[in-house]
Parts: C-alpha cells; sequence; structure tokens
C-alpha cells in the first residue's frame, strides 16, 4: 500500500506574463518508509510540488487539478472525528474503483469533503476505520495544520527562516510535540491551556523529548544546548535541530526541499547518515528534493526525474544512475561532476529550463534535446517502460522504450 499517491498534479501561478504552469500532470508515489528523491535544475517545480503536497502553496499559486492521496491511518482516523461532516464512506459505493474519488456521484460527494474511509473493522458503534485516505488538495486549512507537524513533517534549506529566533530550540520542539502528540500530561485539556501550564517546564515530558530527539540527532551536550535560541547554533547544528523538530512526532512523512544544500560537504554527508538513520528508527518515508545528484545516489530508495513541470523518469535508484534513458537524465547525469572520478569530462547541458508560461512543444525538452526529430515537439511523449523486463523504470520520451513504439 502507497503511503502517498500524486495523481496528475496540476499547480499554476496566474501572472500578468500569462499562466505558470509550475506541476503539469504529476504522478509520484511514496511507499512507507522509503526515501524518494525528486530531482532536477533549478526551475524545474520541485519546490512547487513540494509546496502542493503540503498545502503550503504560494500566492497566487493554485491546484487546479489532481488528487494528493495520503494514507496515514492515524490521520485519516484523527481528521475523519474532527471533521464527521467531511468523510466519505466509499464502502457504500461499490462503484468507487480505488483511485479516482472525484469521479464519484456530486450527490455522493461535495467540494468540502477530504476524508476516505475504504475498510472498517468491527460493527455498529464499535466499528472504526481500518484503511483510507485523506485527499491533501481538498482538505481546507485547519485540517492540513494538524497534519503538518503531526504526519506529514518539512526540512527546508534554511531552517532560519522556519524557526523562532526568539524561543529556545528545546522549546520549539516541546511546542511541537505538544500541539500534535498527547504527552500523557492533562490530555484532555485544549492545546493552548496545556501549553500556560506546561509552560516550558523544564521537567515536561515534551522537555525530555526535545532532548531525547537532540540527542538523536547528534548534538553534543543536548541538555545545555536545548536551553540555547537558533543563531547560537552553527549551520549545520540548526539544520540538525530542524531535523530533530520534524521528525519529534514520528511523522509517517518528511518532506525534505534541499535539506543539505546550504551546507559544506562533510556536514552535508554527516546529515544525510543521519536522515537515513533515523528514517530506519522511525519508519518515516522521506521525500528527498534536491538538485544535486550526489545526494540522491547516496540516500534515495528511488528516483523520479523532473524537467520543467512534468516528471520525465522514474526508476529504483541503482537503476536510474547505471541505466539512464531519458535525454535530459542522460544529460543531467553527464553535467555532474564525479565524485570518484574528479578529472572525468563534465559537459553541461546547453540551453536553459523554459518559462513554464504556455510551453508551446510537446516534450519540454525537445529544444534541448540532442537527438529531438519533428514530432517530439508535436506529440506528448508517454511514459514507456525502460528497463530490462521486470525492472521497473519509465520515461517519458518518444525515443524510447520497445522498438515497435520507439521514434
Ligand atoms: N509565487 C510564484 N509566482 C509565480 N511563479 C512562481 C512562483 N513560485 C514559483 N514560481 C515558478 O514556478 C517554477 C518552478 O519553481 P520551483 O521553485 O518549484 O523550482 P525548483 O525546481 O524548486 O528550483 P530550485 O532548484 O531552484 O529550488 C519556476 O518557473 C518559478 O518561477
Ligand atoms: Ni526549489
Amino acid at each position: 500500500m502507497k503511503l502517498l499517491e500524486v495523481d496528475n498534479l496540476h499547480t499554476q501561478f496566474p501572472t500578468d506574463r500569462g499562466t505558470v504552469r509550475a506541476v503539469d500532470g504529476v504522478d509520484l508515489d511514496i511507499e512507507p518508509g522509503e526515501i524518494v528523491g525528486l530531482v532536477g535544475e533549478s526551475g524545474s517545480g520541485k519546490s512547487v510540488l513540494s509546496e502542493s503536497i503540503v498545502g503550503i502553496l504560494e500566492e497566487p499559486g493554485e491546484i487546479v487539478e489532481g488528487d494528493v492521496r495520503f494514507r496515514s491511518l492515524d490521520t485519516v482516523r484523527t481528521l475523519a472525528d474532527a471533521f464527521p461532516d467531511h468523510v466519505v464512506d466509499l464502502t457504500d459505493h461499490p462503484e468507487f474503483d480505488g483511485a479516482a474519488a472525484p469521479e464519484l456521484d456530486e450527490e455522493v460527494l461535495t467540494p468540502e469533503d477530504f476524508v476516505f474511509v475504504e475498510e472498517w473493522v468491527g460493527d455498529g458503534p464499535d466499528s472504526e476505520i481500518a484503511a483510507g485516505y485523506v485527499d491533501l488538495t481538498r482538505a481546507p486549512e485547519s485540517a492540513m495544520a494538524t497534519i503538518r507537524g503531526g504526519d506529514v513533517a518539512m526540512v527546508f534549506q534554511d531552517p532560519m527562516n522556519s524557526m523562532n529566533p526568539t524561543i529556545s530550540v528545546g522549546e520549539q520542539i516541546a511546542e511541537t510535540v505538544r500541539l500534535h502528540q498527547d504527552v500523557g500530561e492533562s490530555v484532555s485539556l485544549p492545546a493552548e491551556v496545556k501549553r500556560k501550564i506546561l509552560g516550558s517546564a523544564k521537567n515536561s515530558a515534551a522537555w525530555r523529548r526535545a532532548i531525547e530527539m537532540l540527542e538523536a540527532v547528534e548534538i553534543p551536550e543536548p541538555e545545555a544546548r536545548a536551553a540555547d535560541y537558533p543563531h547560537e547554533f552553527s549551520g549545520g547544528m540548526r539544520q540538525r535541530a530542524m531535523i530533530a523538530m520534524a521528525l519529534s512526532c514520528e511523522p509517517d512523512l518528511l518532506v525534505a526541499d534541499e535539506p543539505t544544500t546550504a551546507l559544506d560537504v562533510t556536514i552535508q554527508a554527516q546529515i544525510l547518515e543521519e536522515l537515513e538513520g533515523l528514517k530506519d528508527e522511525f519508519d518515516t518515508a522521506i521525500l528527498m528534493i534536491t538538485h544535486d545528484l550526489a545526494v540522491v545516489a547516496e540516500t534515495c530508495d528511488r528516483v523520479n526525474v523532473m524537467y520543467a513541470g512534468e516528471v520525465v523518469e522514474r526508476a529504483d535508484a541503482d537503476e536510474l544512475f547505471t541505466n539512464p534513458q531519458h535525454p535530459y537524465t542522460q544529460g543531467l547525469i553527464a553535467s555532474t561532476p564525479r565524485l570518484d572520478d574528479p578529472d572525468a569530462e563534465v559537459e553541461a547541458i546547453p540551453g536553459n529550463v523554459p518559462d513554464l508560461v504556455d510551453i508551446p512543444y510537446a516534450c519540454h525538452f525537445a529544444p534541448r534535446c540532442p537527438e529531438a526529430k519533428r514530432e517530439c515537439f508535436e506529440v506528448d511523449p508517454d511514459f514507456r517502460d525502460v528497463g530490462e523486463a521486470g525492472v521497473e523504470h519509465q520515461a517519458a520520451c518518444l525515443r524510447r522504450g520497445p522498438e515497435e513504439e520507439r521514434l
């Protein structure tokens, strides 16, 4: 069962210049506990895709089509309790085919519905949801706020922007824990009351959890450092603290957008290693967004290559690097300096990522592609199997795939 299914997602920004199609029909899956890479040049739409998933799109960005199904049972149960009027019981609708909920009858599905139940356990008043999903594209901000920092957490390039400079690092982590988890203290009280009572009580369970988490990301002397403010941490330590905060609620999914880009190579490697360790410990799936192929090669189980608003290739990481198929992926790999062979020739992909307003040709990469033919500008490339038999590997290129289909 997938943890996250991004299905035909379209995100656009209406601007004076026209509509920016930053995410233009993306499909992407993540299984529980796996690290999935999203890689591509600057401006290809990686951040907009991740912001669409977690519901933090900047104005005037808008998801105009598609679904994002999040199958965290915990989230489904919590939100079904909190928003009983927005639940659709799909088990009442045998016509439901397991994927396309919006194709349901409008009498069944209102625009406000966003929790979908697919299976129950038990009968009558004792029944409980056994399977289902929350559609993150349909969930209101009040629900997204519950999900973010709880079952879905985020880490960004610059933690300074997402940490409060006036609150100690430990207190910020404790705060996250209190907001999203019952830590056994006055559990029945509303969050703001709880916070007042607990304040920065240094012996509270949330505070102890914060210290544990700082220890988990290998901050030395975590007990002392927890009282420090973000500016008292080095860049690498801040990023670790950010990861500690993100993982403090043991999320099912961590969205990490260029989590190590601002750091020097040694620290970068340490933090990536730590993320992998924490992933195993908490069984958290990670969407790893980066323009750095070395990061992907180092950490990811599977990879999606994104170009100009579209995913153009996906495969297991090993397969992608040993047998890249899409001319864009091949160009990307050829343009990356090799750590194991620094003298090897590096060749930049000619040209630039196009402006994502009204791209007038079918394959977005065609104008930069050494193999493009006239048809590439005219015919939308479909996803084709491009690996050996039995290997999961697809690319969207007319000039690839089974011989009889290849241009
Ligand atoms: N607020 C906005 N208004 C208009 N266009 C935007 C806005 N935010 C992003 N875009 C456009 O969306 C496209 C994708 O940007 P995005 O930041 O997702 O790229 P990226 O792949 O994350 O690049 P980088 O590697 O530099 O982070 C770009 O063309 C960008 O100009
Ligand atoms: Ni980005």
